[in-house]
């Protein structure tokens, strides 16, 4: 690239000539790609493989009643098919399985994937754990890419066509006399393997196991570890889907891990070029940087409305129960179920989700449907929180970066009070010298004293409206109070137009002069202990300030609203 006086950088120093790319590595067939124009329309297959791939990836693999709980986890929320464990590598997994077989855990409509090396002994021991199991699909694996074949199975293409036959053969051999088990092959590091030795390795597992209509073969294409652009795994997946045999017998599967962070665009791909079957990770755990994340993926349909199949309604509880068994935590800004991602702090954005609330509302009450059917169009939230079980209380925090819009919107929803805009602005700034001496995140309890120390009555105060009553009498309202100061206590009586008037008469003949510019009544709703608030706009030597009164009753608000201002 050449450089331009507007792009300043320079080299690294970090040796990159030791990368070569990926088009470098890997021969990519030449294809007029139709990916691009296509669109998903509906979620395909999605395999979780948390209790194998995940799990193998684990510092400290699942225990038996982990492993038990994820996988009723993944039943509940209406997973089909899960890959359970690789039977032969441990007792754990191979226990794992046979409590699946001898129990009720698998319902009749979910199949159970086990995961196999292409070695007969392993073979074996794989499908001894399935004894007794209805619907099984067998998963067996080779690596084909030339770097594999070369440093780990120090094999050539002909020994390596050869093992895979042999043990595709032990497979079908195993299988034979069982109808419920299915087959599926996968080459792995697909895409770093020349096109045309995985497309010869897998059709002939096509042939071998005889795909046809009531016993389709699963061809897997993992991108076992990222190397390229998604575009390119979208490129050798429409190659696959294009020159597979019996294709309309194979279920094209796709398996991506997320080295360079683009797993899920590459499964999104992936499925644009062909793909029917997904298999991931929940939060995409997995080898390294993971496995796809199922959740995403799922989701990110959801917010196209395309239905995700699988029930993310509790998407904290689901995340709870995967933190548990990984014993791994899920981040933040992760997706649609990080901690933070449903919340802004930021003064514009907190303004938009709050206008943009209203907003819904409004169009809800329109359409004449509830606001949790009505079509989401809320500035910078992709999708509706209570939608994934996710509050709207947590939309929105305050800290140095919010502006009044967030701290009205907290105050409506945690204190019932609806701020004039005068009032917001004003408060907005009290909040900000808080959070800039602090230095941090202000909760709504601290809100709340914030404004009680602003707004509301002095606990000590000057003077102190100790009772009184008001009776309408023809020339207005006759206030009589008792006000006490530091040195006396006073009953007074004034008639004026209404009984904030004749208060603020009352506290002129003591001295205390307080000018009414504004006075804004509001009713709270139902539900909390106060159900009336006044928020008075009062001129100061320097503007005007504001005030506020909360009572049970709209005239002790007032009146206290007054006294406040006092
Ligand atoms: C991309 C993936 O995720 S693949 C799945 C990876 N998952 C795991 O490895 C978890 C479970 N694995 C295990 O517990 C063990 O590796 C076992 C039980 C399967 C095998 O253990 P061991 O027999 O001790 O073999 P080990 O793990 O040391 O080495 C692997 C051997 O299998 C060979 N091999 C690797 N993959 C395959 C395969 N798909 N099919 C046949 N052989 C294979 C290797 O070349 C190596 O052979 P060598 O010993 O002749 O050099
Ligand atoms: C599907 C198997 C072989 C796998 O986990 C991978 O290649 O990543
Ligand atoms: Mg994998």
């Amino acid at each position: 690239m050449t450089s331009h006086h507007w792009n300043p950088q320079g080299p690294s120093g970090m040796p990159h000539h030791r990368y070569r790319s990926a088009f470098d590595r890997v021969p990519v067939a030449e294809i007029d790609r139709e990916w691009p124009r296509n669109r998903i329309t509906q979620a395909p297959l999605w395999v979780p493989v948390d209790l194998r791939d995940g799990n193998q990836a684990l510092a400290e693999p699942m225990d038996p009643a982990r492993k038990r709980r994820f996988f009723e986890l993944m039943v509940s929320i209406g997973y089909k098919e899960i890959e359970v464990g690789y039977p032969s590598a441990s007792q754990t997994d191979f226990d794992f399985v046979r409590l699946l077989a001898e129990s009720r855990l698998v319902p009749e409509d979910v199949t159970v994937v086990v995961f196999t090396p292409a070695r007969r002994d392993l073979i074996e021991r794989t499908f001894e754990s399935i004894a007794g199991l209805d619907r099984v699909v067998v998963h067996m694996y080779t690596p084909t890419a030339p770097l594999w074949r070369d440093a780990v199975l120090r094999a050539e293409r002909d020994e390596l066509r050869e093992l895979i036959r042999r043990a595709g053969a032990d497979v079908l051999r195993c299988g034979a006399d069982r109808p419920g088990i299915r087959y599926e092959f996968s080459p792995e590091v697909f895409n770093l393997t020349e096109p045309d030795f995985a497309l010869e390795v897998c059709n002939a597992m096509i042939d071998l196991w005889d795909a046809c209509p009531e016993r389709p073969v699963i061809i897997n294409l993992p991108a076992t570890v990222e190397v390229a652009t998604p575009n390119v795994y979208a490129d050798q997946i429409e190659h696959a889907s294009k020159n597979l045999d019996r294709r309309e017998d194979v279920i094209l599967s796709v398996h991506p891990h997320n080295d360079r962070g683009t797993g899920v665009a590459c499964a999104e791909l992936a499925v644009l070029a062909g793909a029917q079957r997904v298999e991931g990770c929940l939060f995409g755990n997995g080898e390294r940087t993971g496995n796809v994340d199922l959740v995403t993926l799922a989701l990110n349909l959801y917010s196209q409305g395309v239905d995700p199949m699988i029930d993310f309604s509790d998407v904290d509880a689901i995340h709870d129960t995967v933190v548990h068994c990984n014993r791994i935590g899920v981040h933040e800004r992760h997706p649609y179920a990080g901690e933070y991602v449903y919340t802004a702090f930021s003064g514009t954005h907190q303004d938009a989700i709050r206008k943009g609330f209203q907003r819904h509302a409004v169009r809800a009450k329109e359409a004449g449907v509830p606001e949790s059917q009505a079509r989401w169009e809320v500035p910078y939230l992709p999708i509706d929180p209570h939608d994934v079980g996710r509050d709207y209380e947590a939309v929105i925090r305050v800290n140095s970066q919010s502006g009044k819009g967030g701290i009205a919107y907290l105050m409506r929803t945690e204190h019932g009070l609806e701020l004039p805009r005068g009032l917001q602005a004003e408060f907005a700034r009290v909040v900000q010298r808080h959070t800039d001496e602090t230095g941090t995140e202000v909760d709504a309890d601290t809100l709340w004293k914030l404004f009680s120390a602003a707004y509301l009555e002095d606990p000590e105060p000057a003077v102190e409206l100790v009772g009184w009553s008001v009776e309408h009498v023809p020339s207005g309202d006759r206030l009589t109070a008792t006000l006490r100061t530091k040195d006396e206590t006073t009953t007074h009586e004034v008639t004026a137009e209404g009984a904030v008037s004749a208060l603020v008469l009352m506290l002129a003949q003591h001295g205390r002069e307080v000018e009414i510019v504004n006075l804004i009544q509001q009713s709270i709703e139902p539900g909390r202990s106060a159900r009336a608030a006044t928020y008075l706009e009062y001129r100061t030597n320097s503007g005007t300030a504001w005030s506020v009164g909360i009572d049970v009753s709209t005239t002790a608000a007032s009146l206290r609203a007054v006294l406040a201002a006092a």
